[in-house]
């Protein structure tokens, strides 16, 4: 098998990249998708996204985290965008498809912009939150990020009786200033700490606004900063989601097995 694709990260989570609007790409072979995005044996990456024609709309955005599983990526939509933008599907803005529904986003000086789903509620976890933003967020705020035990409690979290159901992405949070926190997370799906979640930074951004009543947070992440803007009702909905940040192509080649 010889496959063409490309690598893709949005502030250090990453993605291999695949313009599958042949669909020649066989979507229903997991095992593919893992190898492919083994850091061992395969290509390496946080997971791998595939792009497709999508009727009424410029593609359609498949992801999958690196075990297979499917969700909303945030990262992986802003660089699904730059990506299309390099095909020439796109120019400057565009309406796609993913598995939470639509997604408009538009593209500036290499930042991305892109539109989220609105969020009707913020659910108490004892001192925590839970939010979806397209992917299901744990959200624990703790005395300083950059020392905790990320990888050893987010797994805990994740695989809790809460959660025994769909899992979770479990985040944990430090504010810096009065409209900056730092978050660092662990995905469900990768099974480890990433370098950046778009999903996940959204969840955190929107339950700090809700606490400090902001309507736009900047986020500093392992693997780079980014903004997320949003209407903020102060009943803990939010509408107009905006996540910003780069995302970048780092090479092209092709896969043979
Ligand atoms: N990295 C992503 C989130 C990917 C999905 C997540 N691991 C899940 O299974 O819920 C992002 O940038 O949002």
């Amino acid at each position: 098998m010889t496959l063409s694709f490309y690598k893709y990260q949005g502030t250090g989570n990453d993605f291999v990249m695949i313009d599958d609007r042949s669909e020649s790409f066989p979507e229903g072979d997991l095992s593919l998708v893992r190898q492919l995005c083994d850091r061992k044996f395969g290509i390496g990456a946080d997971g791998l996204i595939l792009i497709r024609n999508k009727e009424g709309f410029d593609f359609e955005m498949i992801y999958f985290n690196a075990d297979g599983s499917q969700s909303m990526c945030g990262n992986g939509a802003r660089c699904a965008v730059s990506f299309s933008k390099f095909l020439g599907i796109i120019e400057r803005q565009t309406s796609f498809m993913a598995i939470d529904g639509e997604h408009k986003a538009e593209i500036n000086d290499g930042l991305v912009s892109l539109g989220m789903g609105n969020v009707s509620s913020l659910t108490n976890s004892g001192k925590d939150f839970f939010v979806n933003t397209g992917s299901p967020h744990h959200v624990r705020f703790v005395e300083n990020v950059e020392k905790y035990p990320v990888v050893a409690t987010g797994a805990e979290i994740r695989y809790s009786k809460a959660y025994e159901q769909q899992g979770t992405n479990v985040n944990f949070v430090t504010p810096i200033s009065d409209d900056q926190i730092y978050v660092r997370t662990y995905e469900r799906g990768v099974e480890n700490e990433t370098l950046s979640c778009g999903t996940g930074v959204t969840a955190c951004a929107l339950v700090y606004g809700y606490q400090n009543d902001l309507n736009k947070v900047n986020i500093k992440t392992p693997g780079g900063n980014l903004m997320v803007q949003f209407v903020n009702s102060s009943d803990g909905s939010f509408k107009n989601i905006v996540l910003i940040g780069p995302a970048e192509q780092v090479f092209q080649g092709v896969w043979r097995k």
